[in-house]
């Protein structure tokens, strides 16, 4: 759990990024960890993912890591690419099992209670609570979190810059994912490093 834990810890804010040309990815990269977010998600939704992780690992100072990671399959190809951590928008014990026997650092998703209890089952107790608006936002994760006091999260899905501030207000978060640092479409490296910059200035309150 250390190395999901140190991950979560070392930026407020985890891009979620969707990139279809494999050319975006190094700009972005870079502009990214000039702002100061190092911890990169690229989402395995498009033909182009795994390429992007190559190309972004390249990258000075950038971890990272594949999102939207649904099996086993998945997980092998993106450690393949490189990836330095995992993120699921869910969570099933095959998955679970093989996110764990492969050392990489993983970060399940979670939406209620009983997700929660079957990662705790396989010992994990570091969370993507997602989707987070969609799943009952603030208020749910609020009495999620009465319940589970040691669970630590990183709410994503919905979550923007005005937002994100409240979030990492939780004692249980430790950082937040997010869309909205990279827009889809032709990258604006100047925009994105401002926007990163914001991101990475963020603190959150959670011990
Ligand atoms: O692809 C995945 O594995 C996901 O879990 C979904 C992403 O994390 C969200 O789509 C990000 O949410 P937005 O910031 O609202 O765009």
């Amino acid at each position: 759990m250390t190395g999901i834990d140190a991950l979560m810890r070392a930026n407020p804010v985890i891009p979620v990024l969707v990139i279809e040309d494999p050319a975006h990815a190094e700009p972005i990269a870079r502009s990214l960890v000039a702002g100061g977010l190092t911890a990169l998600e690229v989402t395995l939704r498009t033909p182009a993912a795994l390429e992007v992780i190559r190309i972004m690992s390249r990258v000075e100072g950038a971890v990272v890591g594949a999102g939207t990671v649904l099996n086993a399959r998945d997980l092998d190809a993106a450690i393949d690419a490189g990836s330095r951590f995992i993120v699921s928008p869910g969570l099933t014990a095959p998955l679970a099992e093989a996110a764990i026997a492969s050392g990489v650092p993983y970060l399940p998703g979670v939406a209620n209670s009983a997700d929660i209890m079957r990662g705790l089952d396989h010992g994990l107790d570091r969370f993507k609570f997602f989707p987070a608006e969609a799943a009952g936002g603030i208020k749910a994760l609020k009495a999620l979190t009465a319940v589970f006091g040691k669970v630590r999260f990183c709410p994503t899905g919905g979550i923007t810059e005005a937002t994100a501030p409240e979030w990492l207000a939780l004692p249980a978060v430790l950082c937040v994912g997010g869309s909205w640092v990279v827009k889809a479409g032709t990258p604006d490296p100047a925009a994105i490093e401002r926007a990163a910059r914001a991101a990475s200035a963020l603190r959150r309150a959670a011990g």
